[in-house]
């Protein structure tokens, strides 16, 4: 079974003045292999944790979550993460970047390299091996954190953001390569966005978690992602189910920040 299961998670943080934050309480769901989740909420709902949680980066309070049936105690292998931005090696070229996971492995340098060609193919920087890395636009560095990720050939994908950071339009052509690449790894991916329009797209399922304390507020089954994989994404937003949910997810995020603040923004 190659499912990530996450059963009864908890996360209470102690913060420095002695308060407690209860950042999950009780999130259980499963993700069966080759689904992709994007994850969506107001700050402070806990995405990050849960996603921090999942890569093994902190244990949670109580309650595991398990990949494969193994309890994610620690980072590994097996899972690979994608951030907003700011994690290449910079002064490394484009083929170090991608291929570092590989050379740490000591794999054979000559399969290493034809490796890190067809990746630099699939996320579109062919010929830009040589390169060095800070001298690629922010969409460019995306595709490298994402062919870095790949190579590895990881079970889970896990990204906080990673298109966060990127201009609208080099955004939406980097939507359609993440489906491209759901599509052709056919790799689970959760996707922790703060786009609802993102988390429609990208997301076969959706969850939109809610604050204080942090939690699964609403499942979405979505066709969108599917269809995106046939369809120009511009084509899909016009879609009259596509607008209802956007608007049905905006207020309820609307409501939930309106409750935070404990006054009218
Ligand atoms: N190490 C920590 N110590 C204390 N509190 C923490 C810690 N990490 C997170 N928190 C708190 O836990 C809650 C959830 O944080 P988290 O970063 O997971 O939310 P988020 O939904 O990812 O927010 P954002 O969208 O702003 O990134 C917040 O109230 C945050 O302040």
């Amino acid at each position: 079974m190659s499912d990530l299961i996450s059963q009864n998670l908890n996360m209470i943080f102690k913060t420095p003045k002695g308060e407690t934050v209860h950042a999950l309480k009780d999130v259980n769901f499963t993700l069966k292999r080759g689904e992709l989740l994007t994850v969506l909420g107001p700050s402070g709902c806990g995405k990050t944790t849960l996603l921090n949680i999942t890569a093994g980066f902190i244990r949670p309070t109580s309650g595991n979550i398990t990949l494969n049936n193994n309890e994610i105690d620690g980072p590994g292998v097996e899972r690979g993460m994608v951030f907003q931005q700011g994690a290449l090696f910079e002064w490394l070229t484009v083929a170090e970047n991608v291929n570092f996971g590989l050379r740490m492995k000591k794999e054979d340098p000559i399969k290493t390299a034809k490796k890190v060609d067809e990746w630099l193919d699939i996320v579109g920087l062919q010929g830009f091996g040589n390169t060095p890395t800070y001298q690629l636009s922010g969409g460019m560095q995306q595709r490298v954190a994402l062919a870095r990720c790949l190579i590895n050939d990881p079970d889970l994908i896990l990204m906080d953001e990673p298109l966060g950071a990127l201009d609208a339009l080099t955004r939406e052509k980097m939507q359609s390569l993440v489906l491209k690449i759901w599509k052709e790894t056919g790799k689970t991916i959760i996707l922790i966005t703060h786009s609802v329009e993102e988390a429609l797209l990208l997301g076969e399922r959706l969850y939109v978690m809610a604050p204080r304390p942090g939690r699964i507020h609403k499942e979405y089954n979505l066709p969108f992602a599917s269809m995106g994989l046939k369809q120009d994404l511009r084509e899909i937003k016009k879609n009259k189910d596509f607008s209802s949910k956007r608007e049905e997810i905006l207020e309820m995020i609307w409501n939930m920040e309106e409750e935070i603040m404990g006054k009218d923004i």
